[in-house]
């Protein structure tokens, strides 16, 4: 471990050894032309990564852009310089290409990068190494004609104390003829062969060349032995010539490459727009760069994405919990979630446990997640991350919204991630803590890199006393060769270039079921295990459980107040045979049928948005979206058709009805509330659709009021729809001409509502008669479950681009 370590440290700090006889040149815009000469001089100063103790650290890498001696003479000519564009709007300065030559003149084999040491290295006999030239964990004896099964139960050959592994995994034969094969017992997080999933149960043999990964773990034959790698989390990683285009031909990513050794601490500034979500998202495969490649410990991320993600956690910018449940029941959900089916839930509850313990939330577990500050907040989702046990953790601006000290508090946080032995990346907006980085990596306007290298040394580079300033220039000379400006220095030798020497390659993704992740769950127990979290959540909010009982009982109320005397028979005159119409029966259904409708669509219409990080996190990580999409159906569903039965209660209880219905005999009120209840379902579905299409909730209340309104004006209880070509085909599209048709074929409609204008045309959709209430329900179901898959469809579209096919 220790000589990978050293090789590590050489291939990609770029070898510090002899380069760090390298003078460091101040590099700054503003470097004036005979900028050729090196600034410094002494000796220069050695990066002590984690060696030197915290407090040193932060010391020097403040990074609030003190100069070093040497620069400070030359950051006052630079002022001097820009003494007009200061007074005129105190502009950065415009940027002058580094003070490189010396190093550009140097023999080109002085200026050859090295490709890293890790490309291609192969063993003594030939075979290439697992994780660079670290040491296996353990050997096994693997005597022929034997099985060794691998698993979490101790009853196996091969125990493995890993929770993503399943109880009974896989099992190793090692045939009498020789060969050997690998065969996955039916796990739930997957069997993988150099990185690719094998058939659930499926079969396969393997040479020496070969790798099998089983949850952290990874294993080799050599020469009759069976090698153990275990991922600890302390692994190497790199970016090499990430290029990420759009559709038009647009580059929003442009050819970055960094790599750092295990345990890091990585930190990525940049202006807004500068490709710092992007590059996350080409990082975690959540969205594959369209050129060039992501190695984790050696090991392509994009072509051994389904096993390799599972080693990946990933904060994003807002939280991933359901706020309205404790620590420990977000939790609890979390895992139960990701880890394999057969985990028992004392299993999940120690590992929990051990989490909460190590980010100090112990104190915290049984607090509302909303309780929390914003710092713990935070941890509580680096929690949920760490569950799995992952070597690479990246964080999306958590410190965003967060005061000086809480932000210090989750920078801490990170740096002792790392320290422990992970690789972890953070992007940031706050610049106050990024000296607790060991690398800093700087993007430019247009999504290149700007710098890279240690973030101490970052602000001499660009020859600012502030980040203000920095970026400001970014600002003022967007157009400006950043990514030229940074390849010309000597940083990017020392930092950067052996990494960017290994030529670019074009992404040969594998084909989309093999990137995807496995489900660890059974589509079942998934949806089981949602439902249960949804009720939670919804049981925990006692305010929104009270609304939903009131807001349908007022609806249903407010129709007794049209015509109380009044029933909802059809009016004849018994002399003439004339028949009235009932106007009340009318407005009555038409109100309980906009009640339906706006309190199904209230219940769902922020449901989708209001969770949709966590959702896109989720399913990365193998949740389904048809179990997420049915247990919002069921419950929410659940919830609105008891409030449809409430507003059919109220509304009819009081009213005279017919004494028989035309499906369910005596059963009148049941006849006429199905209608509404069902109503209220399909409506819920389309306030889901508005959820899975709005992109912020504030969009959803006025979609809803339109809803509500358009579904109004297609009652038919306002005007006859039934002749008027067009408006009447557009009808069949609304929820409530359905539901109101289905009712009204109980309550004769077409004779409480006739055509006053032609009394011999009538609404088929109204006929009294059984078939046509079947006909109207069927249409008003098959409605709803149209929404269903619009929804699904919707939803494909805020999911990582690799979970989407
Ligand atoms: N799918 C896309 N199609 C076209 N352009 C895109 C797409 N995604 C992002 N962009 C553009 O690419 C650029 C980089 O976007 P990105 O979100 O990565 O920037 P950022 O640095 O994360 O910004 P911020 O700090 O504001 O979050 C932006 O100009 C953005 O408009």
């Amino acid at each position: 471990m220790a000589a990978r370590h050293d090789q590590l440290g050489r291939a990609q700090l770029g070898h510090r050894g002899p380069r760090q006889h390298q003078r460091h040149v101040c590099a700054g815009p503003a470097d004036p032309p005979d900028g050729d000469r090196p600034r410094h001089s002494g000796a220069p100063r050695q990066r002590h990564r984690r060696s030197a103790p915290r407090p040193e650290r932060r010391r020097r890498g403040h990074g609030r852009g003190r100069l070093r001696p040497g620069c400070a003479a030359v950051w006052r000519r630079r002022r001097r310089f820009s003494t007009r564009s200061s007074r005129a709007g105190r502009r950065a300065q415009p940027p002058q290409q580094p003070a490189q030559q010396g190093w550009q003149q140097q023999p080109p084999q002085a200026q050859q990068p090295q490709v890293p040491h890790q490309q291609g290295v192969q063993s003594p006999q030939g075979v290439p190494p697992v994780h660079g030239d670290r040491s296996p964990t353990t050997f096994h004896q693997l005597s022929l004609g034997r099985v060794m099964r691998i698993g979490r139960a101790l009853e196996n050959e091969l125990v493995v104390s890993d929770l993503q592994v399943s109880r009974h995994h896989a099992e190793f034969t090692a045939h009498p003829d020789g060969r050997f094969e690998i065969r996955d017992l039916g796990s739930h997080n997957g069997t993988y062969v150099n990185g690719q999933p094998i058939a659930k149960s499926g079969t396969v043999l393997i040479g020496p060349n070969d790798i099998v990964g089983v949850g952290h773990s990874t294993f080799r034959i050599v020469g009759g032995q069976l090698e153990e790698f275990v991922d600890t989390g302390e692994v190497s990683f790199s970016a090499r010539h990430l290029t990420v285009t759009v559709d038009g031909g647009k580059q929003i990513l442009r050819d970055v490459s960094f790599g750092v050794p295990e345990k890091s601490l990585i930190g990525v500034i940049g202006p807004s727009g500068s490709g710092k979500s992007t590059l996350l998202k080409a990082l975690t495969g959540y969205r594959p760069a369209n050129q060039g490649d992501v190695l984790y410990d050696n090991r392509s991320l994009y072509k051994q994405f389904a096993e390799l993600r599972q080693r990946i956690g990933l904060v994003p910018q807002d939280d991933i919990l359901h706020k309205e449940l404790t620590v420990r029941k977000a939790l609890k959900y979390a895992a139960k979630l990701r880890f394999p089916g057969d985990t028992a839930e004392a299993e999940r509850e120690a590992r929990i446990d051990e989490v909460l313990r190590e980010l100090k939330l112990d104190i915290h577990k049984d607090k509302k997640v909303t309780s929390l500050s914003g710092g713990q907040r935070k941890r509580v989702s680096v929690a949920l991350e760490l569950l799995t046990k992952p070597s690479l953790i990246f964080l999306d601006e958590p410190t965003s919204g967060l005061d000086p000290g809480m932000d210090r508090d989750v920078m801490q946080l990170l740096r002792g991630l790392a320290d422990d032995g992970r690789t972890v990346l953070v992007v940031t907006h706050s610049v106050a803590e990024l000296g607790l980085c060991d690398k800093l990596l700087v993007m430019a306007p247009g999504g290149s890199v700007a710098y890279f290298g240690p973030p101490e040394e970052a602000l001499n580079f660009f020859g600012y006393s502030t980040w203000a300033d920095v970026f400001s220039a970014f600002e003022n000379y967007r157009d400006y060769d950043w990514a030229g400006r940074w390849r010309g220095s000597q940083h990017y030798q020392m930092y950067a270039a052996d990494i960017d020497a290994v030529a670019a390659q074009s992404v040969n993704m594998p084909p989309a079921q093999q990137m995807r992740p496995p489900k660890p769950q059974s589509w079942g127990s998934q949806l089981f295990t949602l439902i249960r979290r949804y009720v939670s959540v919804i049981v925990s909010d006692k305010g929104f459980m009270a609304l939903m009982l009131i807001l349908p009982a007022v609806l249903g109320a407010v129709s007794l107040l049209i015509d109380p005397d009044k029933g909802l028979l059809v009016n004849q005159n018994a002399q003439t045979g004339r028949i009235i119409p009932n106007g009340t029966a009318t407005t009555v259904l038409l109100i309980l049928a906009v009640g339906a409708c706006f309190a199904g669509a209230a219940n769902s219409v922020r449901e989708l948005i209001k969770e949709r990080v966590i959702y896109e996190r989720e399913r990365a990580t193998g949740l389904s979206r048809s179990a997420y999409l049915m247990s919002k159906v069921v419950v929410l569903g659940m919830i609105t058709v008891i409030q449809g039965g409430l507003v059919g209660a109220i509304g009819f209880a009081t009213r005279e009805l017919p004494e028989e219905g035309l499906v369910l005999g005596g059963a009148v009120m049941l006849e006429l509330s199905l209608p509404i209840m069902a109503l209220g379902f399909t409506s819920m579905m389309f306030g889901l659709i508005i959820s899975a299409l709005v992109k912020t909730a504030e969009k959803t209340m006025p979609l809803l009021v339109m809803f509500a309104i358009i579904q109004v004006v297609f009652t038919g209880c306002l005007f006859i729809l039934h002749g008027t070509v067009g408006v009447n085909e557009f009808s069949y599209l609304m929820p409530s001409r359905w539901a109101v048709a289905a009712a009204g074929t109980t309550l004769d409609f077409n004779k409480i509502n006739p055509n006053t204008d032609d009394p011999t045309s009538t609404d088929p959709l109204w006929d009294h008669e059984a078939a046509a209430w079947g006909m109207d329900m069927a249409a008003l179901i098959a409605l709803g479950a149209l929404c269903g898959v619009l929804v699904a469809r919707f939803l494909r579209r805020h999911e990582p681009e690799v979970m989407r096919k």
